[in-house]
């Protein structure tokens, strides 16, 4: 399985089919707001008839029916992941659950993972803006265990808090982190940042990559570099 999921940050469906037409192998991608908001949930079905995997990344956070109902209709559409925000807390999460198993294609539903703290949310930002104190990381594990017990199969988190997610949660519990950088590149509106390299030795699932391949020079070898570095 690929462990690298190339966000397709893209505003039109011309610049998705011009960067996919590089591979001749499936890859997973990351379908997210910018892209549905532009070009509708038809481009899910687009980008799945070309055989890629899909993470949809809509970052659901509503009261709990609104969820469920939600999910149930993204679970219709096959894609591999979808994902929540932990905030909607575990009664939430658990209606996310339910919605999706009542919309499964087949009987199988697609993964859920909730997002913990967002890479681009720093200590000072969680302490002082949203007024949560203490440490990223006991916000995160406390979110990753309220995500494991309402029955989502992992979190995204950054790649700092991946090993003590799995300490946590155990090591089948998923892990895809975001944030990545490789050593040059600028960190953009990313705070938690890390490199593929790290991300191995901390042993998250996935790495969610966006503008270092997106923006590169030649996106198609960076990702192949960057699946290198992570076997
Ligand atoms: O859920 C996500 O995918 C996500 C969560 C998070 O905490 N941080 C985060 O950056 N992301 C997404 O991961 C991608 C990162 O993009 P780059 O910073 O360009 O690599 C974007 O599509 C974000 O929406």
């Amino acid at each position: 399985m690929n462990k690298t999921i190339v966000a397709l940050d893209f505003s039109t469906r011309e610049e998705v089919m011009e960067f996919l037409k590089g591979f001749q192998e499936p890859i997973y991608v990351k379908i997210g707001m910018e892209l549905t908001y532009a070009c509708g949930l038809d481009i899910v079905k687009d980008v799945r008839a070309l055989g890629h995997h899909i993470f949809l990344d809509l970052k659901l956070h509503d009261i709990p029916n609104t969820v469920k109902g939600g999910m149930k209709n993204l679970a219709k559409l096959d894609v591999d992941i979808v994902n929540l925000h932990c905030a909607g807390g575990i009664e939430m999460m658990k209606a996310a659950i339910q919605g999706l198993e009542e919309g499964a294609v087949n009987g199988k539903r697609p993964l859920c993972i909730g997002v913990t703290q967002l890479t681009s949310t720093s200590k000072e930002a969680m302490n002082e803006e949203l007024g949560i104190p203490g440490e990223v990381l006991d916000c995160v594990i406390k979110y990753a265990k309220n995500a494991k017990e309402a029955g989502l199969d992992g979190v995204v988190c950054s790649v700092h808090e991946a090993r003590a997610i799995h300490e946590a949660c155990g090591k089948d519990f998923l892990t895809v982190t975001p944030g990545i950088r490789l050593s040059d590149d600028s960190k953009d509106d990313q705070k938690r940042v890390a490199t593929p390299a790290f991300a191995k030795e901390e042993g998250c699932d996935h790495i969610v990559v966006g503008r270092s391949i997106t923006k590169s020079a030649n996106p198609q070898q960076t990702y192949f570099d960057i699946e290198e570095m992570m076997k």
